[in-house]
């Protein structure tokens, strides 16, 4: 089997004339046009209009691009003066530009559709709006704003732009980004900005357009086929950057939000999505590069054939938010596939298979406090070599319990996963000891932990038939052993049946599972995704400065490092950094930091502020209270857009995104970064690097800006490059 595609899916495809691609250029124009659903609206319909009949279609008065490459057409966008610019390449429709009429007839003039020979690839090719020089359009889009890329730098000073004014233009991206300049530019020069964001003229509404336009084309002109372009858009590898999307599903992503756009896939993600699997896979990749949207995509294309589909987690309501998103762009499918945490679909499943099981976390605190009095003793090693009571438990439950280990010589010959902290013979002995104990304390209580649902739940699943034929766990780094053998027992090494999703670089409990251990093989099975959709540069490159020299573990035969090659195509502000002398100085410096958010227009449920701890979570929740906004703890988010700031921890925060972070105290005290009373050095060290990865999802959630705060002195986790250079800069904004 070739694709998973459905039979009518490829119908609808294959009915139209024409087939459809989207390109990097078409995909910006409508970002910018995000809150504005009626003119979204109208596009839909032309889209709809032009899969139907480009030629001839009285709707569209489809003309060609007088001084524009040859065959590329402009087609009426109904009542709102905007127009849609396309190419046809045979029987292909490449979807080129779209907006204000006068500005997307100058920029379809400078637009070309080129082969790169030395990479053998086709792309969209622009002017440099300094220079004029010929350019890749994604390396132009790498460096600037989108909102003034219709005019070159030229025409924008002929305008009466001064050239300190013209730089500013070129950073924005949206009308929001301008409407936020109106007290820091010339008025006249704003009002002139503004005219030509929103009208495409210096001078505001024009009657009719002053671009010289041919008359409308009644059929469907002849034209000699560029067999050249043709063949590059045949295939993805030629074209990695001209989507093929059936017209019928773009017009309908279109009238939807932002959030809605988790529906396109790039051709790397749309093979992934479409792979036929001889047994588990695995698929990583940086931090917002798509692994999920690849994995909800699959889950439905599985679910299309008529596959019985689990997608889970280990974190806790991230099932709940991806059944919202799968909703949305999966109607028909939204309930034959199954979203559940791991725990508690355990928990259902022994339920289903009448071996229901209680857990109880405070009998098992309790039990954890009676094993560790008894073997925990002022003399004992344990004690002496300082480790914590907390190191100890996560010890037990995901090192000893989670693997499952049978005995003591095979916790002995153990090679501790993410551990860095050595354990002597001694001491693991002494651990052993304190593992069997709780395990005992917790049989007498009558009680369970959580490890036991996952062992119980694994026992049945190796006696009864399996009730999934596929199983597609996301951020599968943080899982434990036992989740993972679990997991793996429900279908085992069938085709297209185990499918791992993940980032290394995200783990954020201690501990983890070790494949070769479980004896999941995904070796030819396993690939990387590399171009994140999600961050801006200045976001990304902030949130990576944290990992430089910090190695991780991906599963593979060595540690990866922490500097990855990401492909990055957006741009917007770098980090805020916020240094205060007080506490209350902090606080007030966030508080108008999320205001003046509001102020620039970004909408409040898009706002979240990340804490490392509980504690802070609620002292902030207050403070966005104080505010008189509407906060919402992340435990109570599940996807569905709202109004509300977000506030939670780290954690919390896993797989999550949002147009603006706000991370505040990111000092020695804020963070616990000191070690603890009794904190050996090497479990502290092992602590901060789990600390400085909570830290790094953190950041990578911003999709175009963070604020930093502290008090006092910043983090240790945050280096000087961040810290020092950037100060400035941000200071200034
Ligand atoms: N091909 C694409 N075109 C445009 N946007 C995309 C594409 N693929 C993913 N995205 C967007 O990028 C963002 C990140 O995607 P996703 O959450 O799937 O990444 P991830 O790799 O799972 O991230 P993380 O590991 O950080 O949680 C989402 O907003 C998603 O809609």
């Amino acid at each position: 089997m070739g694709r998973l595609q459905s039979k009518t899916e490829s119908d609808i495809t294959g009915s139209a004339m024409y087939d459809h691609r989207y390109t990097p250029t078409f995909k910006d124009c409508v970002q910018r046009y995000q809150n504005r659903s009626e003119v979204l609206a109208a596009l839909s319909q032309t889209l709809t209009e032009l899969a139907m009949q480009p030629f001839g279609n009285p709707r569209l008065q489809t003309h060609a691009v007088k001084k524009a490459q040859q065959d590329t057409f402009t087609s009426y966008v109904t009542n709102q003066g905007h127009r849609l610019i396309w190419r046809r390449v045979g029987n292909v429709i490449v979807l080129l530009l779209f907006g204000e009429h006068d500005a997307v007839y100058r920029r379809a003039e400078r637009l070309r559709l080129e082969i790169d020979d030395t990479q053998n690839v086709l792309r969209v090719i622009d002017e440099d709006p300094e220079t004029g020089q010929q350019v890749p359009y994604t390396q132009r889009r790498a460096d600037e704003g989108r909102l003034f890329m219709a005019w070159n730098d030229a025409e924008l000073a002929a305008f009466g732009f001064a050239p300190q004014e013209i730089k500013v233009l070129r950073r924005l991206n949206v009308d929001t980004d301008l409407t936020s300049l109106d007290s820091h530019m010339r008025p006249h020069a704003w009002q002139m900005a503004m005219n030509l964001a929103m009208y495409g003229d210096p001078h505001g509404e024009t009657p009719s357009p002053v671009v010289d336009e041919e008359p409308a084309l009644v059929a469907d002109p002849p034209a000699p086929v560029d067999e050249r372009l043709s063949d590059a858009l045949s295939t993805p590898k030629t074209s990695p950057e001209f989507v093929p999307v059936p017209a019928d599903r773009l017009a309908d992503w279109l009238a939807k939000p932002i959030e809605d756009w988790m529906v396109y896939l790039d051709p790397a993600q749309q093979d992934l999505v479409e792979r036929t699997y001889s047994g588990p896979a695995r698929i990583r990749g940086a931090a917002g590069t798509g692994k999920t949207v690849v994995a909800l995509h699959r889950a439905r294309a599985l679910a299309r054939l008529g596959k019985r589909v689990l997608v889970t987690t280990y974190v806790r309501n991230l099932p709940e938010v991806y059944q919202q998103i799968f909703a949305r762009f999966a109607k028909p499918e939204r309930d034959l596939v199954e979203f559940a945490n791991v725990h508690r679909w355990a928990l259902q499943y022994l339920h289903r298979h009448d071996k229901p099981i209680r857990v109880d976390q405070q009998a098992a605190n309790n039990a954890w406090r009676a094993a560790q009095s008894r073997v925990v003793t002022a003399a004992s090693p344990l004690k002496r070599a300082g480790l914590s009571s907390a190191y100890l438990r996560e010890e037990v439950d995901w090192v000893i319990r989670g693997r499952a280990l049978p005995d003591l010589d095979s916790y002995l010959a153990l090679e501790r996963n993410g551990r860095g902290t050595p354990l002597s013979r001694e001491l693991r002995t002494d651990v052993w000891r304190l593992a069997d104990e709780y395990a005992s304390e917790l049989a007498n209580r009558g009680a369970a932990d959580f490890t036991d649902v996952l062992l119980k739940a694994h026992e049945v699943a190796r006696c009864n038939p399996s009730e999934y034929d596929a199983v597609i766990i996301d951020e599968a780094q943080d899982l434990t052993d036992a989740a993972l053998r679990l997991l793996y027992a429900l279908v085992g090494d069938r085709p297209n049946g185990l499918l791992l999703v993940g980032d290394g670089q995200q783990s954020i409990y201690p501990g983890g599972f070790n494949l070769s251990a479980v004896g999941v093989q995904v070796r030819g099975r396993s690939h990387v995704l590399t171009h994140n959709y999600r961050n801006t540069r200045q976001v990304y490159e902030a949130a990576q400065a944290l990992m430089a020299g910090h190695h991780f573990d991906d599963g593979g035969e060595r540690p990866e490092t922490g500097l990855r090659s990401v492909e990055l195509s957006r741009t917007g502000a770098p980090p805020v950094l916020s240094t205060n002398a007080s506490a209350e100085e902090h606080d007030l410096a966030l508080a108008e930091a999320v205001e003046s958010a509001i102020g620039e227009g970004t909408g409040i449920g898009d706002l979240a502020v990340l804490v490392p701890t509980h504690a802070l979570a609620q002292h902030y929740t207050d403070l966005i209270d104080s505010l008189g906004l509407p906060a919402q703890r992340l435990e109570d988010y599940d996807g569905t857009p709202t109004t509300l700031v977000k506030v939670g921890t780290y954690q919390r925060a896993k797989g999550l995104e949002f147009k603006r972070i706000f991370l505040p105290r990111l000092d020695a005290d804020g963070l616990r970064e000191r070690p603890g009373r009794g904190e050996d050095a090497e479990s502290h060290a092992e602590r901060t690097a789990l600390l400085r990865r909570q830290l790094f999802v953190a950041m990578t959630r911003a999709r175009d800006g963070l604020w930093l705060g502290w008090v006092g002195a910043p983090s240790s986790l945050l280096p000087p490059s961040l810290t020092g250079s950037s100060t400035k800069l941000s200071r200034e904004r």
